[in-house]
């Protein structure tokens, strides 16, 4: 599957941490991440990332985009909910695209951790059965 890593700043480190728990899990899918996220990722884990630009700059938009087109199975963007965002529209467009494709989106540590299960499980399956899958592993 491809899957989609995204934080912002102050919640960086809790993304990090997760990335590290479940690396034996991240590293069967096919990983993106906005640029400084997949920087800190990768360092911290050694997986194998695709990085977009740096959120601010367009990272968002380029993850907005492989939704649209189909090829994003599953989003973690752990989200600052208390610190604004010179690029708001750009967080907002990519949650809106989730809800208009019906993409898993995680914007948080508790629902990261039921939906990187739910991938294990096999939960997201469906979206293979029904083409709905970017179809890569
Ligand atoms: O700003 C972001 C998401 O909106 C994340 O961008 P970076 O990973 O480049 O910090």
């Amino acid at each position: 599957m491809n899957i989609a890593l995204i934080a912002h700043d102050k919640k960086k480190d809790d993304l990090v941490r997760f990335s590290v728990a479940y690396q034996p899990l991240f590293q069967k899918h096919n990983l993106f991440a906005t640029g400084t996220t997949g920087l800190r990722i990768s360092e911290a884990t050694g997986l194998t990332i695709h990085r977009f630009r740096s959120g601010p700059l367009g990272g968002d938009q380029e993850v907005g985009a492989m939704i649209a087109k189909n090829q994003m199975d599953a989003i973690f963007f752990f989200r600052d909910p208390l610190t604004s965002q010179p690029h708001e529209p750009d967080v907002s467009a990519l949650v809106r695209l989730c809800d208009v494709y019906s993409i898993p989106l995680a914007t948080n540590m508790g629902t990261a951790e039921i939906l990187i299960r739910g991938i294990e499980r096999g939960d997201l399956d469906w979206r293979k059965i029904t083409g709905e899958s970017s179809g890569t592993e």
